[in-house]
């Protein structure tokens, strides 16, 4: 948000830090301070108010949209504050514990019509629109299978980190399965489209192995995705927070005639390769060379941005244009990805504190 946004070639909108909300007002001032120093700017700094509370920053009406970026076991009260205060909300993945909280604010939004997206800052980035134009050009043929993965080696976090606290709503799947999600419903799902009729759960197969602290460690899912002409293909998602992710491979499409890799970090894809046959039977002899390969490279940090700046470039032309969600993140699919959650946990046999779950979890 701090970094000038024609330094990444964009023009039509603009970002500014009106507040700062905290449970403390000492952790607000120390967090602008932090955050300033980083970005290395100066502009700005002294009108940002620091709040502390976070009732106080949903009141102050100078913000236009809140971001949310509390542990997943208070994003239902958080945001149900700040729609309930009438202020457009971002919120970090993963949006809500379960999916009958994500529906109860997306309705929420609705009824007040206000914008809500979930913040999944992947579907933003360069990567993600070059990777579905290069599979829809069908240079790999049809897809017929996808694998995604993000493991992450949390294991020297203590119990009562948020990673493994049960109690702020820990664990692998809510943390790091938002990003392989992400890359199965890139390349999945039909083409994003935004509507209030729900999107069909895909069948789901899952495994849950759980920490000492009782959180998920890891999981597999194998999900089953229909496909526009009919076929049904398979995606699989592995997360865990006990192991890494080879740094060459986070996500392998399997197509007719050919194939693609994507090189770590899930959430951030650096590289991805293509390689692509003659035809069908060439793409299954182990001996016969590709015909056509390509590599398409993303700079890790442009224009001194990690990635979250398109992200919020496409809040901002929401907010400017007055739509009340993202074609690019659209609710349904957010909603989508909390009910696969729900299945998997349900398989896994693990839930979490009752207090977490429920539908009037307060602050
Ligand atoms: N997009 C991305 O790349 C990333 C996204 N995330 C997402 O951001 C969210 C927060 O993650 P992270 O920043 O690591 O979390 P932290 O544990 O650092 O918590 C963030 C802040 O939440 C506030 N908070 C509010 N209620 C509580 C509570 N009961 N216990 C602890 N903190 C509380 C605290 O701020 P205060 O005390 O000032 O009120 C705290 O500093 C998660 O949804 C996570 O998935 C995280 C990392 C990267
Ligand atoms: O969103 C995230 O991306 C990077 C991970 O390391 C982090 O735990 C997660 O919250």
């Amino acid at each position: 948000l701090l970094v000038d946004p024609t330094t990444r070639n964009v023009t039509d909108v603009k970002h500014q830090v009106v507040a700062v909300g905290s449970r403390s007002a000492e952790s607000a001032a120390k967090f602008v301070d932090s955050v300033w120093t980083e970005a290395g700017v100066t502009e700005g700094k002294d009108q940002v108010k620091r709040y502390g509370s976070y009732d106080e920053l949903f009141s102050d009406s100078n913000v236009d949209c809140i971001y949310v970026g509390s542990p997943h076991s208070h994003h239902y009260a958080h945001v149900h504050a700040a729609l309930s205060a009438g202020k457009n909300v971002l919120c970090e993945k993963s949006l809500t514990v379960n999916a009958p909280q994500a529906a109860a604010l997306i309705q929420l939004a609705r009824d007040k019509s206000l914008f809500f997206m979930e913040a999944v800052w992947t579907r933003f980035q360069p990567y993600s629109y070059k990777v579905q134009e290069v599979i829809r050009s069908g240079v790999i043929g049809d897809v017929v299978a996808v694998q995604a993965e993000l493991c992450a080696d949390f294991t020297s976090q203590s119990d009562e980190h948020r990673l493994r606290n049960p109690y702020l709503a820990g664990g692998a799947l809510l943390d790091l399965g938002p990003y392989p999600w992400t890359q199965l419903a890139l390349l999945l799902l039909p083409p994003s489209k935004t509507s209030t009729d729900p999107l069909p759960v895909p069948k789901v197969a899952a495994s849950v192995l759980k920490t000492s602290t009782g959180v998920d460690s890891s999981v597999v899912a194998a999900l089953t995705f229909p496909q526009a002409d009919g076929r049904l293909v398979h995606g699989t998602l592995t997360t865990a927070q006990d192991r890494q992710t080879a740094h060459t491979r986070c996500v392998f499409v399997q197509g007719t005639k050919g194939y693609l890799e994507v090189a770590f970090p899930t959430y951030r894809p650096r590289a991805f390769t293509y390689y692509a046959y003659d035809s069908v039977e060439q793409a299954g002899d182990p001996s016969a060379a590709p015909i056509k390969s390509e590599t398409f490279e993303f700079e890790p940090r442009p224009a001194d941005i990690w990635g979250f700046g398109w992200e919020a470039d496409e809040v901002a032309r929401c907010l400017r244009d007055g739509k009340k969600e993202s074609e690019r993140m659209p609710l349904r699919e957010t909603l989508l990805m909390m009910q696969v959650f729900d299945e998997i946990r349900k398989q896994g046999e693990f839930v979490y504190p009752e207090e977490l779950e429920t539908l009037d979890f307060a602050q």
